[in-house]
């Protein structure tokens, strides 16, 4: 049987795209989604995302790292969905879908995506880290010669080391560049490499370096290893709402695999 799949980029984070309207696709095959995200092997990703059929909203969308399991909130790929979405002539400029962290609001315009993050209501400071959830969990910490750190090596560290152990955190070392610009370079859970942008990753550093007073403006330009994103927001109660992550979704291309 032939399958179609598209393929997406945001900010060099790419995804494997099915429409599964139809439900035909097999959720629970772990090792074909990590056989599908294999650059190697297969179509090559650091992410698989099903477009399926919602009762009241436009879509729902399922997210699954490139080792084939199904994980939490993809920021840059929940902005790809919207692009691939309109692509189906499901959403024209604007559209509701629900992710598993629940309902997410997006505009689409020119290639951009305005995508709404969820509300964070905690953000914990720790000596020379911060730590919250955007969707997705996230570590955060200050790297001064960003260029040349090993992204890899000290990444896979803190996401297996102590406190985050087999469930892991993302990890995201920033530089600051300005009150307006951080540099960004993030180990991803579940790829278990740096990957070229995260999406729920620069919401975090943006939010996590307003919280500790690295800046006071509320619209933060996140440059990462594949090109830019913004994120603005608003504060409340010691925490964030209106929380919106911005940037550049493109198809890349579309095959068929036999399986
Ligand atoms: N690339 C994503 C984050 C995907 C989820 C992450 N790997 C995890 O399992 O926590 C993004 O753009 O947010």
């Amino acid at each position: 049987m032939q399958h179609t799949f598209y393929k997406y980029q945001g900010t060099g984070n790419d995804f494997v795209m099915i429409d599964n309207r139809q439900q035909l696709f097999d959720k629970n095959n772990t090792k074909h989604i990590a056989l599908l995200c294999d650059r190697r092997f297969g179509i090559g990703a650091d992410g698989l995302i099903l477009l399926e059929n919602h009762t009241v909203l436009d879509f729902k969308m399922v997210y699954y790292n490139a080792d084939g399991n199904e994980s939490s909130m993809c920021g840059n790929g929940g902005r790809c969905l919207v692009a691939f979405a309109k692509q189906l002539g499901i959403i024209e400029r604007k559209c509701s879908f629900e992710a598993i962290d629940g309902l997410h609001h997006a505009t689409i315009e020119n290639g951009v995506v305005n995508l709404q993050m969820q509300d964070v209501a905690k953000v914990d400071r720790f000596a020379n880290h911060v730590f919250l959830d955007t969707g997705s969990p996230h570590h955060v910490q200050f790297e001064s010669k960003i260029e040349d750190f090993d992204i890899k090596t000290e990444g896979a560290r803190i996401r297996y080391g102590a406190p985050y152990n087999h469930t892991g955190s993302n990890v995201n070392f920033v530089k600051k560049l300005s009150e307006t610009n951080f540099r960004v370079r993030t180990y991803e859970r579940g790829v278990e490499d740096e990957t070229l942008s995260c999406g729920t990753g620069v919401t975090a550093v943006a939010l996590a370096m307003h919280y500790i007073g690295e800046t006071e403006e509320n619209l933060i330009k996140l440059e990462v290893q594949g090109g830019q994103l913004q994120v603005r927001f608003e504060v409340q109660n010691g925490g964030y709402k209106n929380v919106w992550l911005i940037g550049p979704a493109k198809f890349v291309f579309k095959g068929e695999w036999i399986g």
